[in-house]
């Protein structure tokens, strides 16, 4: 779940119990991401201890997680970031202002995703706003291995080949990365 509000802290809970496996929040809606990270953590154990008395073993895994995500909007220094980072499981660097869909890629976000790709090399990397067939090769370069994309599917003839060339720029990226190293 990306959580584009205000106040994140209130909606870790009810997210959990209906079963969210990961909790994107935006840094910029919290004064204390490392309480709120925590929460997120032990919210995600607790849904777990319910599960384990509820479900078969095999389905525990993914019901024991809730992962942590932490947002940037375009105008906030990756910096702001990066003491964070270990501790969560994925970076989301907004390549639109949050709000709606179809605008404009910032392709000036890039450095961003590059370097948070170089310092943390095992991070989830996503990013979200005008990514399409168009522009997801600038971010699988830069390092992303997550994308959100929503008007370049919709409004496509052919969302499934859409959807299979953005797999697919994304994962050939990553491979290379992996090699490269
Ligand atoms: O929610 C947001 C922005 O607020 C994004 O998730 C966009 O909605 C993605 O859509 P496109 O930019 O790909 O149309």
């Amino acid at each position: 779940m990306h959580m584009m509000v205000s106040k994140p802290e209130q909606w870790v809970k009810p997210m959990a119990v209906a079963g969210a496996n990961q909790y994107t929040f935006h840094l910029e809606a919290t004064e204390n991401p490392g309480a709120l990270i925590k929460d997120i953590r032990e919210n995600g154990m607790k849904s777990c201890s319910v599960a384990r008395a509820e479900v078969q073993w095999h389905s525990q895994a993914y019901l024991c997680l809730l992962q942590v995500g932490l947002a940037i909007k375009p105008g906030t220094s990756v910096e702001y970031l990066a003491p964070w980072a270990n501790q969560i499981d994925m970076a989301l660097v907004m390549t639109v202002e949050p709000g709606f869909g179809g605008q404009k890629f910032m392709e000036d976000m890039m450095p961003k995703v590059h370097w948070l790709r170089t310092q943390f090399p095992s991070l989830d990397i996503e990013v979200d706003g005008g990514v399409g067939p168009d522009t997801v090769h600038k971010c699988a370069e830069a390092g992303a291995n997550m994308i959100v994309s929503g008007s370049a599917i919709m409004r496509s003839e052919d969302p499934r080949s859409v959807i299979n060339l953005l797999r697919n720029v994304c994962s050939e990226a990553a491979q290379k990365r992996s090699l490269d190293r």
